[in-house]
């Protein structure tokens, strides 16, 4: 691919027709030109971006932001109401469930017609029809018309005709959330073959975290517009602080209300604290945190990453012993009962490496008193690469944690190995060798042949 963007987006906007009856749309279709028996509801408004080839972008929002519309359209299943939409390359997309299949046809006749749509020749679809076979999983089904498949089916064979087209455009929309977890696995793990092919990839997903594993960019869709593009790590990440102010206000105002009216009669001026604590002793908190949300939010003073010496660095070696201390400020007024602090490594693409909760170890209960500090000791497992802290201050009365405090980024430091290893991160591992004798060979082999 020569040109310079695989996706180009420029000014697109779609509005559908609703009608408040289906009498209306009859009407609106054979009565009047003049009158108009709908109203109008723009579903995308001037949305404009491009994608480079080789680049895998996320698309965020919440439901009903326009994430389908938008990629329906840039499919070309779905036509603008204004705005362009171009492409450079052959485009593969798994989009809702079914979209281009025939559901009269079987699996192995959908394939051809998608092979056919993408102008792939049905001799190099025939060739590859075992692959496919094997990668849906689909077995005997494959000659069942498609009409007959559960959705976890469907997403089967719409995934495995998209990999198998050589996308140089693979557009993905929540499909992939069908199916069970292995299958979803698999996926990912193709998903990632086919980045490494130099393809774009358009990937829909509510789920942050695959968001982020996969994806260099991220757009956020809100309402039909575009809030924010930009690097996935800052977009996802204030992107999860929105949704979770909007299940705060949803679902515990009257906490909120509350804990807040309470916190001012105690005479604490949250906004103020970091400031005046400022002065007064050492915090440690980086001023530029990706993502600062909570109900509370000030009642963390600091949060770093320490050495045996309690010393804050930004560089920590391989098995050198860490202290993660999170001081914090507590009003009285906030119950200890369920109250949980949490901490969590990340590598810079948002993924937990590490997390630990106070709430991890039942007999924890917090202290009453207002200012205290807690500590997570462990050895340093960390292979050479940059990290971040997550500290938390949550409650965990119900299952949904609710989140009084949450900074995403409140130390970044980077961990150093004089030696090279393979995984994610690296325990200290003791390793023992041992050459079993005869007789203990003898009763093994007895053993296997009962
Ligand atoms: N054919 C249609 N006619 C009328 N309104 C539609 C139509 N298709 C979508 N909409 C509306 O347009 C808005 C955007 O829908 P769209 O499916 O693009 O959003 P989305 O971000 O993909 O949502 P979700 O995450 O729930 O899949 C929604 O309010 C939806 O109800």
């Amino acid at each position: 691919m020569s040109s310079k963007f695989a996706i180009k987006v420029e000014q697109l906007s779609k509005c559908y027709h609703l009608y408040d009856k289906p009498q209306d749309r009859l009407k609106q279709m054979l009565l009047s030109r003049a009158k108009t028996y709908y109203r109008e509801f723009w579903a995308l408004r001037n949305v404009s971006f491009e994608i480079a080839p080789g680049e895998t972008v996320g698309i965020i929002g919440r439901n009903g932001s326009g994430k389908s519309s938008l990629l329906q359209m840039i499919c070309g299943t779905l036509s603008p109401t204004s705005g362009t939409v171009t492409t450079h390359g052959r485009v593969a997309a798994l989009l809702e469930l079914g979209a281009g299949f025939n559901t009269e046809f079987t699996g192995r006749e959908n394939v051809l017609l998608n092979a056919a749509i993408l102008g792939i020749p049905q001799e190099q679809m025939l060739g590859r029809m075992d692959e496919i076979l094997a990668f849906s999983e689909l077995g005997d089904f494959l000659d069942q018309p498609v009409k007959t498949y559960s959705s976890g089916m469907y997403a089967r064979l719409a995934f495995s005709i998209a990999i198998h087209v050589d996308p140089e455009i693979l557009i993905v929309d929540e499909a992939l959330a069908v199916g069970d977890a292995r299958f979803v696995a698999k996926c990912m793990r193709r998903i990632k073959d086919i980045q490494k092919t130099g393809a774009s990839i358009l990937f829909v997903s509510h789920d942050v975290s695959s968001v982020r594993t996969l994806c260099d960019r991220a757009i956020w869709l809100d309402k039909g517009r575009m809030l924010e593009q930009g690097d996935v790590f800052p977009v996802t990440g204030r992107y999860m602080e929105m949704m979770f102010q909007d299940d705060d206000a949803a679902t515990n105002e009257d906490e909120k209300v509350q804990a807040v009216a309470s916190i001012s009669m105690s005479g604490v001026d949250l906004p103020g604290i970091r400031e005046s604590l400022h002065s007064a002793e050492e915090v440690a908190l980086d001023s530029r945190p990706t993502t600062h949300w909570g109900s509370h939010k000030g009642l963390i003073l600091s949060a770093s990453v320490l050495d045996t010496n309690g010393t804050r660095r930004d560089v920590h070696e391989w098995g050198s012993e860490l202290d993660v201390k999170i001081s914090l400020r507590i009003p009285a007024n906030i119950s200890r009962e369920h109250l949980s602090i949490a901490v969590s490594i990340k590598d810079l693409k948002g993924s937990d490496l590490i997390v630990s909760t106070t709430h991890d170890f039942a007999a924890m209960r917090l202290p009453d008193a207002e200012q205290f500090e807690v500590s997570f000791k462990l050895t340093n497992p960390l292979v050479t690469g940059k990290y971040l802290l997550v500290a938390a201050v949550e409650n965990r009365l119900h299952r949904d944690i609710h989140y009084y405090e949450y900074i995403e980024g409140a130390h970044y430091f980077s961990s150093l190995a004089d030696q090279r290893f393979f995984g994610l991160f690296q325990p200290p591992i003791a390793q023992e060798v041992v050459v079993p004798t005869v007789s203990a060979r003898q009763e093994v082999l007895a053993a296997w042949s009962k």
